[in-house]
């Protein structure tokens, strides 16, 4: 089914400044204490970038990459973990970063296995959270900004594996 992109949903500008906002809550949180960033590729790698750049703080950044979407617009409900974290995080400090949240089944997935390496604690960052779509719930630490049940991409996020370049956040449509 071709897609093209519909509407903006969220603005380069707008995204700017909340990831700020984000970065320094963070910031806050942790107390300067040393932190492993965890970036769930593919999607989050921009948000991710911007994000701890706009961190002081000791951190450090691995990488895990899962996938369930394959060429389509809702989850096929099996979660591939594509590649696993290089780093030993336990007793360390972890903030997953991931671009979205919409079912909540690749995040309970990756909470299920970063738990398995006894981490001193797990915290959640999402820079989207679309509520409306959600199969299994979750607490979450640190929301961007909750969006409504419209499929989007964007700064990182795709469909097919197209649109991740776009700097903002737009909606899709079929024609
Ligand atoms: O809450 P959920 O319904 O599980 O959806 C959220 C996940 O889906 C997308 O990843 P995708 O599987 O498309 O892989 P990608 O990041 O490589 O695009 C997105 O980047 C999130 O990781
Ligand atoms: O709305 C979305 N767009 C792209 N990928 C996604 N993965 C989960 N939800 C979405
Ligand atoms: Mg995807």
């Amino acid at each position: 089914m071709p897609y093209r992109i519909k509407d903006t949903l969220i603005s380069e500008s707008d995204l700017k400044q909340r990831v700020k906002q984000i970065a320094e809550e963070i910031e806050r949180d942790f107390n300067n204490e040393s932190v492993v960033m965890i970036v769930v590729l593919k999607g989050s790698f921009v948000f991710a970038a911007d994000l701890i750049r706009e961190m002081n703080s000791d951190i450090n950044v691995d990488f895990i990459s899962v996938s369930s979407y394959s060429d389509q617009t809702e989850s096929t409900g099996k979660v591939k973990l594509l590649k696993d974290l290089d780093s030993n995080i336990t007793n360390k400090n972890v903030v997953v970063i991931e671009d979205i949240i919409d079912s909540g089944l690749t995040l309970h997935f990756l909470k299920d296995h970063l738990q398995l390496h006894k981490p001193r604690n797990i915290k959640i960052c999402t820079l989207l959270d679309k509520p409306e779509r959600r199969k299994i719930d979750l607490p979450v630490d640190y929301v961007g900004f909750v969006i409504p049940d419209e499929f989007i991409v964007g700064y990182g996020i795709d469909y097919a594996q197209k649109y991740r370049n776009l700097p903002y956040i737009a909606t899709v449509e079929e024609y």
